[in-house]
């Protein structure tokens, strides 16, 4: 039996779990937190980000937010910020005992999306 990857990292509740401390990490990360102490509505970011990675694992759960180079467009995002998300999001991972051929398929998909995030 195979497994979607949506399920392997918890369907919508085990998302929801890992992007809680995705964001608690960014918040916490000196060189990313700035970014994220400035959004005005976090809750909404949270959502977004629940929806995006539960769409984004083949979850039923539609998007409804911006693709990412609008939601990222005009905030000059550097290599560094990016690099210390997708560390954020490993730890995260790990830290909710997602095994190592499955977050390395999540960074893979993440990775893919760069050039719609860094200095857009
Ligand atoms: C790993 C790749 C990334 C993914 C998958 C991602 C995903 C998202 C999503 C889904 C949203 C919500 C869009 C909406 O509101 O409709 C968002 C917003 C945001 N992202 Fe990212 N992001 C990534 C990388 C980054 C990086 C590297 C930074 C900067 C350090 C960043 C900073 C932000 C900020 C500040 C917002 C909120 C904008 C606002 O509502 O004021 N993101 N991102």
């Amino acid at each position: 039996m195979t497994t979607t990857l949506y399920e392997r990292l918890g369907k919508a509740a085990g998302i929801a779990r890992i992007v809680d401390d995705i964001i608690d990490a960014h918040l916490r990360n000196p060189i990313v937190k700035p970014r994220f102490e400035q959004i005005e509505d976090l809750e909404h970011a949270r959502r977004m980000a629940r929806e995006f990675f539960c769409a984004g694992a083949g979850g039923p759960e539609p998007y409804t937010g911006k693709d990412m180079l609008a939601a990222h467009k005009g905030m000059n995002i550097s290599e560094q910020e990016y690099l210390a998300v997708m560390d954020d999001i490993v730890g995260a991972l790990e830290k909710n005992g997602i095994d190592d051929g499955t977050r390395s398929e999540v960074i893979a998909i993440l990775y893919s999306l760069k050039g719609n995030i860094i200095r857009v």
